[in-house]
């Protein structure tokens, strides 16, 4: 069986699965929005890391083929000093033309300066035959570009990246070195002008690890292995596209939580990296959702608090209506009670004497527009005043009580049949649609079952209570009898069989004047 809820049970649900439907909607957009944040901040990282390798690349480019020049010039064209003059003043334009480039320098097989891009008067030469680059090339035949660590340059005693390439002797031996010098600075300018925030970093790191620069800029930091970074490790664990993606570290250098965005320079070997603080970066969304959800429990508690008081007056209003409702069944159940006392015997439970007039009108009524037979049987207890004399009058009440019992049990169920206290010791029977068989086969019934009770009545000369009974019918005409008659046909019976020596039924005349009695 289903259960059925109260309103009161309905209110309160409602008001909370609004209130919770707030909550969760509102925790949903915290998670979306967060989530939104996150993604702007790789597109942001990934953004200025593009721009980042982008500028590397060109800068570097632009050095590169200023070297390539002067490589294939003095291969083609030798050493000799005019030769040379010429290399020099090319040198310079070119330094002068490129605003990242520190400077221009050619060494021989020995490390020796040979031409620069510097004033020729007066100038110190300086021999770099210990430097990496020179190392390597004097190593190595190939002929593309080297990128090598960043050192402190011996002529400016700045931070410089030197991009270098080899010179070959006519024979394909090794003939010197030519190398260009780039400001670290100038990478640096380039990215102070990117707004990562105040805990953002970016770099530029060479793929074998050395840290070519970073910001914010530390001078001590310039030139460090990076190689057992978390960073690090993840960038060359990759290969090929992967190289241009992101990742979240803590940063081995201030433990700062990042989205590092890392991309590979297009023509040399080395790598850029944007990295975003996501603590910094999701310090709005933080405050947002913090003010938003201040926001949202209020109104829940809001909504909840005249929820609570809307369900309270609901469940008053529910209580009054289920008083009020019991309220109207007690007193229609009080009614009714009273409604039945007014037609029912207190003694004997048999309808009274009300009743009985209300429905001998009725049933004579409805005889006379039927045409059929209306039967009444009036019983009365012989002797009943020597019974009271005799065992008092409770003992004649509880009498009055068994012999009613017996009559109602053996009195026809019909609709319209009633059975009535008409006065006194005398019970009445109305019987519609019965004729006087009927009715005389009811009344003996009746008599005989008394007698055989056989209850003590020591005052009646049968020695046990017994009862008389007259019976008549009649099928009523309209303007030719009236309902007393009945009752007075019956009461004239009942004399008779009285009269006649009591413990018997006497049946008035069929249809007969009131008197006419058959013994
Ligand atoms: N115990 C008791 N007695 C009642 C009640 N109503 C009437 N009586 C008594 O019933 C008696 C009726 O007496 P009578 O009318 O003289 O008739 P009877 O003594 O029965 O004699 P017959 O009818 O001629 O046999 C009276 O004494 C009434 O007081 C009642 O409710 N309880």
């Amino acid at each position: 069986m289903t259960k059925r809820y109260s309103i009161t049970f309905w209110a309160t649900v409602f008001v909370g699965a609004v209130c919770l439907s707030l909550i969760v909607v509102d925790v949903w957009r915290s998670i979306n929005a967060r989530s939104g944040q996150l993604q702007e901040m790789e597109r942001l990282s990934s953004n200025v890391a593009r721009a980042m390798a982008q500028q590397a690349d060109d800068t570097i480019k632009a050095a590169d083929t200023a070297l390539a020049d002067i490589v294939e010039r003095l291969e083609t064209e030798g050493k000799a000093p005019l030769r040379l003059d010429r290399v020099h003043r090319q040198m310079q334009a070119q330094v002068a033309n490129l605003p990242q480039l520190v400077g221009l320098f050619v060494y021989d097989e020995q490390g020796r300066w040979i031409v620069n891009s510097r004033e020729v008067s007066g100038e110190q030469t300086f021999n770099n035959a210990d430097r990496e680059y020179f190392i390597y090339h004097s190593a190595h035949a190939e002929r593309g570009p080297h990128v090598g660590d960043p050192v402190i340059s011996r002529s400016s005693g700045k931070w410089i990246m030197p991009v270098s390439r080899r010179i070959d002797k006519p024979d394909g031996s090794f003939g010197g070195v030519a190398l260009a010098t780039l400001d670290i600075d100038y990478f640096r300018r380039f990215y102070q002008s990117f707004d990562i925030g105040r805990r953002g970093a970016v770099a530029l790191i060479a793929n074998s690890g050395t840290l070519m620069l970073r910001q914010p800029y530390d001078g001590n930091r310039v030139g460090m292995r990076m190689n057992d970074t978390p960073l690090f490790r993840e960038y060359i664990g990759r290969s090929g596209d992967a190289r241009v993606g992101s990742a979240n570290f803590a940063s081995s250098n201030d433990g700062e939580m990042r989205l590092n965005s890392f991309r590979p320079l297009e023509h040399y070997p080395l790598f850029v990296t944007a990295a975003l603080s996501r603590e910094e970066m999701l310090e709005r969304w933080r405050r947002d959702t913090f003010m938003r959800s201040v926001g949202v429990v209020l109104l829940a508690a809001l909504m909840g608090y005249f929820g609570k008081r809307l369900v309270g007056q609901i469940k008053l209003r529910e209580q009054a209506e289920t008083e009020l409702r019991k309220a109207r069944d007690a007193l229609e159940s009080v009614n009714r009670t009273l409604e039945r006392q007014a037609m029912q015997d207190g003694l004997t439970g048999l309808a009274n004497r009300r009743q009985f007039d209300v429905t001998l009108g009725n049933e004579f009524s409805r005889a006379m527009r039927h045409e059929t037979t209306l039967a009444f049987i009036m019983i009365d207890v012989d002797y009943f005043k020597q019974y009271n004399d005799v065992y008092g009058h409770s003992a004649g009440d509880e009498v009055l009580r068994a012999v009613s019992k017996l009559i109602r049990a053996l009195t026809p169920k019909r609709p319209g049949d009633l059975t009535a206290r008409y006065g006194g010791e005398e019970i009445g029977i109305l019987l519609p649609n019965t004729d006087i068989d009927g009715a005389h086969a009811v009344a003996e019934r009746i008599r005989r079952a008394i007698e055989e009770l056989r209850m003590p009545h020591s005052g009646s000369s049968y020695g046990f209570v017994s009862i008389s009974a007259g019976v008549a019918t009649i099928a009523p005409k309209r303007g030719m009898h009236l309902a007393p008659v009945l009752v007075e046909a019956a009461d004239k019976a009942l004399y008779a069989a009285k009269s006649a020596g009591r413990n018997r039924v006497c049946l008035a005349a069929q249809d007969a004047p009131a008197g006419t009695i058959v013994g």
